[in-house]
């Protein structure tokens, strides 16, 4: 009949559990947030490392193409009797493989083409040269224009892309435009030229693809703005996409052994924790010779009993127990076999009453036990029967009897109003008990 209050650790351990559960949440969400910036920021890199490649190009074949708008030579050989060898020689024999360009052609004054070299893969003509943009820019050729000023632009021709310098010729010593006629240095923006692109500027895999929006892309613009001609496009290197899956596994395997491993020591922690609860209670409630409950908890729970069965109107007997001249037993055999003696006693009715009974030593040799739902006939028989039992059993203590008997007080609620005045009616009748010879069973009447 004793209860114990138990100590539950499940919610304490769910609690932490959904606490490390939120924290790893929190950790995979911070760093899905940097590894999004750091995909940013190198998407941007790259995409100003193109533009910055583009630009460089672009100088550059400008600068070429006013190099050699300054040569006289040309002036005389291209323009005013135009020479096929020099023009072999110098054009498609040196400046064409030397400066790895696609075509060199010139525009006269009159707006004709005359192309003078090209790569040997390529069947251009002059008409497809004649693009609208390098058109344009000969209507810039004012020098105050700004697009006079313009560096090497992107033009169309025969459905190729190509980079091109637009300059007209010069005299050499003072600079001065001769004749209007422009000298056009182009270069394809092909594969081949994409990847000695890429490799020179530590870029990623470049292509060229139809002009439109892509994330990692950049748009070449032909001499007229806001003119798409093609788009350049690469593919940077997604931080997130290479990391994430091992930051799935690494979080998910984190966030099970530490589940894990804070369960089992929660766990571990929490049962030596009710364990001691648990010899705590023990110790305050039990008498730790005879194992029935002492009088402290007797008194604790015998009284809400007591008021339970008073509510309910059910029938409650109390009886008090006291061994018989139990210090001569401790007097003749000494004071351990009188413990022995104790517990023996203790057994003997412990075997005899139910598991909803509440028995306790109330102190030295004097025992109680509260009976709910008896009645006075059943105790009287229940109280005889121990009585008799330890009459019938004496101790044996080193092949040595020892005769036991015990007096009995008895008291069933009636009119008392509380345990005490219970417990005070079966000490009159064990007092009776006593005083009639012992070793019998009396009723307060
Ligand atoms: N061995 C042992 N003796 C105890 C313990 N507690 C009390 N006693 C002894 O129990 C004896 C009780 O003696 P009394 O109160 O005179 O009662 P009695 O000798 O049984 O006499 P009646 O009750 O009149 O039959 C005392 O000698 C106490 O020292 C205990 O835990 N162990």
């Amino acid at each position: 009949m004793l209860k114990k209050r138990y100590f539950s650790a499940n919610s304490v351990i769910s609690a932490i559990t959904a606490l490390i559960i939120t924290m790893m949440a929190l950790i995979a969400c911070l760093m899905v947030y940097f590894l999004s910036v750091l995909d940013d920021n190198a998407m941007k890199d790259v995409h100003t490392r193109v533009s910055i490649a583009l630009a460089i190009e672009k100088e550059h074949l400008h600068k070429l193409t006013i190099d050699y708008s300054y040569w006289d030579d040309a002036y005389t050989n291209v323009l005013a009797v135009p020479n096929p060898q020099w023009i072999e020689d110098n054009y498609q024999d040196y400046l064409l493989p030397t400066y790895n360009l696609t075509y060199i052609a010139t525009i006269t004054s009159d707006k004709q083409v005359q192309l003078h070299a090209q790569r040997e893969c390529l069947e251009l003509n002059p008409q497809n040269i004649y693009s609208s943009a390098i058109l344009e820019r000969l209507r810039g050729s004012e020098p105050a224009s700004p697009a006079y000023q313009a560096k090497a632009f992107f033009s169309e021709a025969d459905g190729q892309v190509f980079l091109v310098g637009v300059e007209p010729y010069r005299r050499e010593n003072d600079g001065v435009v001769v004749d209007g006629a422009h000298l056009v240095l182009a270069q394809a923006i092909d594969d081949t030229y994409l990847a000695v692109l890429a490799e020179r500027f530590r870029l990623p895999k470049l292509s060229l693809v139809a002009a439109g929006e892509y994330d990692d892309s950049m748009s070449l613009e032909g001499f007229l703005p806001a003119s798409n001609i093609a788009t350049i496009y690469w593919s940077s290197p997604h931080i997130m996409n290479r990391v994430a899956p091992y930051m799935i596994v690494i979080l998910l395997a984190f966030l099970i052994i530490t589940v894990v491993l804070a369960r089992l020591l929660l766990n571990k922690d929490f049962r030596h924790r009710a364990q001691y609860q648990e010899e705590l209670f023990e110790a305050a409630t039990t008498d730790p010779l005879t194992n029935a409950a002492n009088r402290r908890y007797f008194m604790t729970l015998g009284k809400k009993e007591f008021q339970l069965q008073l509510l309910q109107k059910h029938s409650l007997c109390l009886i008090v127990f006291d061994l018989d001249h139990f210090k001569l037993i401790n007097d003749t055999h000494g004071h351990a076999v009188g413990d022995l003696a104790l517990q023996h006693f203790a057994k003997i009715c412990q075997d005899n009453i139910r598991a909803t009974d509440l028995f306790a030593r109330l102190g030295g040799e004097e025992f109680a036990a509260i009976l709910p739902k008896v009645d006075q006939d059943k105790a009287i028989e229940l109280a005889n029967n121990i009585r008799l039992a330890i009459s019938d059993a004496p101790l044996m203590v080193k092949e040595k009897s020892i005769s036991l008997t015990v007096s009995i007080g008895l008291a069933c609620l009636n009119q008392e109003k509380s345990l005490q005045a219970l417990l005070d009616h079966a000490d009159k009748a064990l007092y009776l008990a006593k005083n009639s010879g012992r070793n019998v069973v009396k009723v307060y009447q």
